[in-house]
């Protein structure tokens, strides 16, 4: 067997042309949604993603506004920035790139950002809100990994799900949002036992533990939908998280590396960019973009 490619490049361009399609809608009522990246250092990735997070905002009709700021820079100049982007009207979204350099406290920097313009959902309020299934932010990569699942399974209730990783960022979220969608969810992690038996009795398998090749082919169930949300810089290349030749010829699905995850979040942040304008602005949030 050879499992399908989730193509999440071109899921994420269906999904920027339909949020497109929504913000000329708010044009026509003459509002343009903001979304502000501030980025501390020089680290080349961080800048390769908020120069695709910047053209992408322009693409889609939204105002980019980008804060480079150099890796020395004090907390608190970076805290009062946040405050003058969370008192700025035309700025709907707001997102620090991460990694933050060492000397800043990064969940105090993430908590100053205004719960309701915390595009990544990283804010401990939207934390709290999606865990007690209130409408939260959701963080984009979670949420662009649930979107592509939903395409593939359509409902995901009763499947069996392993998350490995428990970040605050990918793991603990997905494991939400599966169990949001009625999944039975297991998360795994370092101290794990015997994770391939664990592995084997997934139908849905998340792997987010950044390294390289950790999930082997001889883990996945047959049949399996298998979502790679690793990005590992190697000699050979960009590689997930997942050994993909391998654990192709057992997965039933398997989203692969570069091309599948990584796109969908920059679209999901496009989409949550837009729900907080639409919210800010007292209109429906968009169908389909929230849960
Ligand atoms: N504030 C945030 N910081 C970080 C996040 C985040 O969601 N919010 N996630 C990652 C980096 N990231 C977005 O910021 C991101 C990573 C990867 C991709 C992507 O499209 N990857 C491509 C490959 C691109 C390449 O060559 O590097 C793919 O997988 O096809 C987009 C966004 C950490 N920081």
């Amino acid at each position: 067997m050879s499992a399908e490619i989730i193509d999440g490049k071109a899921s994420a361009a269906r999904l920027r042309a339909r949020i497109a399609e929504d913000v000329r809608a708010l044009a026509a009522r003459g509002i343009t949604p903001g979304l502000a990246v501030v980025l501390v250092g020089e680290d080349p990735a961080s800048e390769v993603y908020v120069r695709s997070k910047g053209r992408m905002t322009r693409e889609v009709g939204m105002t980019s506004f980008e804060h480079r700021l150099p890796a020395d820079t004090p907390e608190d100049a970076l805290l009062a920035l946040i405050a003058q982007l969370n008192a700025d009207p035309a700025v709907n979204g707001i997102l620090v790139q991460l990694p933050l350099p060492r000397h800043m406290d990064e969940a105090a920097v993430i908590n100053a950002i205004a719960p309701e313009k915390d595009v990544d959902g990283f804010h401990v309020i939207n934390a709290g809100r999606l865990a007690t299934g209130q409408t939260a932010m959701v963080p984009c990569t979670p949420l662009g990994c649930l979107m592509l699942l939903r395409d593939r399974l359509g409902p995901l209730a009763g499947k069996r799900a392993v998350v490995i990783g428990r970040s605050n960022i990918v793991g603990k979220p997905m494991a939400q949002l599966l169990l949001r969608d009625s999944a039975t969810v297991t998360i795994a992690h370092s101290r794990t036992a015997d994770l391939p038996a664990l592995c084997r009795e997934a139908e849905i398998l998340i792997a987010a533990v950044g390294r390289p090749f950790f999930v082997q082919g001889d883990w996945i169930r047959p049949g399996a939908t298998v979502i790679d949300v690793g990005i590992n810089r190697t000699e050979d290349g960009l590689v997930g998280d997942v050994d993909f030749v391998a654990a192709r010829q057992r997965a039933g699905a398997i989203t692969p590396v570069p091309g599948g995850v990584g796109p969908m979040t920059i679209a999901c942040l496009l989409a949550n960019t837009l729900t907080a304008a639409a919210r800010t602005h007292g209109l429906p949030d968009p169908e389909g973009l929230t849960l």
